[in-house]
């Protein structure tokens, strides 16, 4: 059988270079690109890539996708920045290329998706649920990709289950003591020398809390996530936001 032809974008960043690794190692998937910031993405046509690993920032990754999708390459994406409006034109470019498929994982690590699982069916049980993310200090987007979307699963939960809005009796407060606002959950960002990606879900309940953590210690972490992406993002035209969709979670 023929190797699927991928190309990593952003291929000298931290992720990015542990991704062409794991490519390069994997039996069933050839390296045919490894693109920096001022590489040409034509060498992505020349090369005949089927599958682009988009590792890159959130500045880039929208001409990127532009790209791909008007070549009908399908696309892996980690880089994070993802807005509504984002989404949306994403799926307007897809819209012209039906049969190109787009997989936009916040996290790839299975233990981050677990994560975001267990805080989604715990969150209508609790009072108060509070996340807090933990990052390397080069990380320029605040809060984390991973941390965002949990937020906004343990809302969505909140409000199909008809939770109350959160007691919170703060009066006064600095500006960013409480977080950001995540769709009503707070969501809190610490920047540390040391760390990798970490993160906490605080839920809190009469006279009881629980605390689910999960803790990234390498990049090699989000390695089978992102195999399994590019293996199944070939045949799943149009986008998926979520790893989750290509696991049986149940
Ligand atoms: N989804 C996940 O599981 C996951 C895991 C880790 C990191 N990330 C995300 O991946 C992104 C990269 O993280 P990082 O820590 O590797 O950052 P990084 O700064 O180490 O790497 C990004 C690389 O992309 C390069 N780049 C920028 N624009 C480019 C372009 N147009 N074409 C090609 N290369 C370009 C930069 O020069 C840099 O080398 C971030 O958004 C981060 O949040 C996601
Ligand atoms: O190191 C990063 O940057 C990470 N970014 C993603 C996020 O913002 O959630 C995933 C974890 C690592």
């Amino acid at each position: 059988m023929s190797k699927l032809r991928v190309a990593v974008l952003g291929a000298k960043g931290r992720i990015g270079a542990e991704a062409v690794r794991a490519v390069e190692a994997a039996e069933d998937l050839e390296l045919v690109a490894a693109l920096s910031r001022g590489d040409e993405l034509e060498a992505l046509v020349a090369t005949g890539t089927q599958v682009v690993v988009e590792l890159t920032t959130p500045a880039s990754v929208m001409g990127n996708l532009d790209f791909c999708v008007r070549h009908g390459i399908h696309a892996v994406v980690g880089t994070t920045g993802w807005t509504d409006e984002r989404l949306a034109q994403l799926n307007t470019s897809l819209a012209a290329s039906p049969e190109t498929g787009v997989l936009i994982a916040p996290n790839f690590s299975i233990g981050a998706v677990l994560t975001m699982k267990f805080a989604e069916v715990a969150a209508p049980y609790f009072e108060s649920v509070e996340v807090v993310e933990l990052h390397h200090p080069n990380k320029v987007d605040a809060p984390s990709g991973t941390a965002t979307r949990t937020a906004q699963l343990i809302a969505a939960a909140r409000a199909r289950a008809g939770s109350a809005p959160q007691p919170d009796a703060t009066a006064t407060a600095l500006d960013g003591a409480r977080g950001a606002n995540v769709d009503g959950v707070p969501v809190h960002a610490v920047r540390l020398r040391g760390l990798l990606a970490h993160q906490e879900v605080l839920l809190g309940g009469e006279g009881e809390t629980l605390t689910i953590r999960h803790d990234s210690l390498h990049h090699s972490s989000f390695m089978p996530g992102i195999l399994l992406g590019v293996r199944r993002v070939v045949t799943t035209p149009g986008l998926t936001f979520g790893l989750e969709h290509f696991l049986d979670l149940g």
